[in-house]
């Protein structure tokens, strides 16, 4: 049976050294902040921003609310943004995704001061990854890594599966992963003989958004399974990407839905916006 990553307890761990560290920044004057900016009144996106918002409170982190009405204009969104990037208080912004249609997500994204971009989305962030440079590391990924690192697993080597080829997880986690040197195949909807990929990899990384569309018999046996996904199903039940009593079975060691990946991101933003917060403090 597999060992359960308990990615609630690693954030918790996590957030307790954050709070720590922002009690020795306030004592030199520095208390971190975040702006968190949600536009228009989706339920999910108001739960995940009440969520930050806790937590910063947790942390000790000053958190700047920003909830502007749906028909919000981009050009009220890129002003707003404008401020928050002027503004000295202000150590990290987080425009919560998916914004109204209306609105260039691109645009918006670009127009946060790359040295306040905590969620790191903006292009020059991405880059500087790519390019095994990092300075902002998008938080769901980077608390992907830290579970891995946690669960004791070197990478180096070994043969990684990504399933999903998003900006905000896929990508960036393959290139984390290469970055530890590990052979990374990055997959897709239209990839062929998808089982047979994931039947080869020494860890999976599962965020492609579709309730258990990774089989728990594509698992290899040992396999370290990541699974990202949060699917709702009925009323208030929630899946992951992995059919995971099948996966648990078979992996080595394997995160739960809820409870594994979700609570890092969390605490990645928190981190996130305590390291721009200490960069502040050296200025
Ligand atoms: N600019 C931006 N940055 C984000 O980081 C961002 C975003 N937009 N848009 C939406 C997604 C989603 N997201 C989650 C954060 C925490 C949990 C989390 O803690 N989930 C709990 C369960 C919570 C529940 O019941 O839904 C868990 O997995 O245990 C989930 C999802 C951040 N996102």
């Amino acid at each position: 049976m597999a060992k359960i990553i308990d990615g609630k307890a690693i954030a918790a761990e996590i957030r307790g050294r954050i709070k720590e560290e922002t009690v020795e920044l306030k004592k030199i004057g520095v208390t971190p902040g975040l702006a968190v900016v949600l536009v228009g009144e989706d339920p999910a996106s108001r739960v995940y921003v009440s969520m930050k918002e806790k937590a910063c409170a947790e942390a000790g982190i000053f958190s700047d609310e920003h909830k502007l009405p749906a028909e919000t204009s981009e050009t009220q969104l890129l002003e707003l943004i404008d401020r928050l990037n002027r503004d000295d208080r202000i150590d990290g912004i987080l425009v919560q995704l998916p914004l109204p249609s209306h609105i260039d997500e691109t645009r918006v994204l670009e127009a946060i001061s790359p040295a306040k971009d905590v969620d790191g989305f903006h292009p020059y962030n991405v880059g500087r990854l790519a390019t095994g440079n990092p300075l902002f590391q998008p938080c769901t990924p980077y608390g992907i890594m830290k579970m891995l690192e946690h669960t004791g697993t070197d990478l180096t080597g070994k043969d990684v599966v990504v399933v999903g080829r998003s900006n905000i997880v896929g990508k960036p986690v393959a290139l984390m992963c290469l970055a530890k040197h590990a052979s990374v195949t990055l997959c897709h909807s239209r990839t062929r003989n998808l089982a047979d990929k994931v039947r080869a990899a020494d860890v999976v990384i599962a965020a492609v958004g579709r309730a258990e569309m990774v089989k728990g018999d594509w698992i290899k046996e040992g396999a370290v399974v990541i699974d990202v996904g949060i699917n709702r199903v009925g009323e208030k039940k929630l899946v992951g990407d992995v059919e995971y009593a099948a996966a648990a079975a078979r992996a080595g060691a394997i995160t739960p839905v809820p409870g594994g990946v979700g609570p890092m991101t969390i605490a990645m933003l928190l981190q996130n916006t305590l390291e721009s917060a200490q960069r502040r403090a050296r200025r």
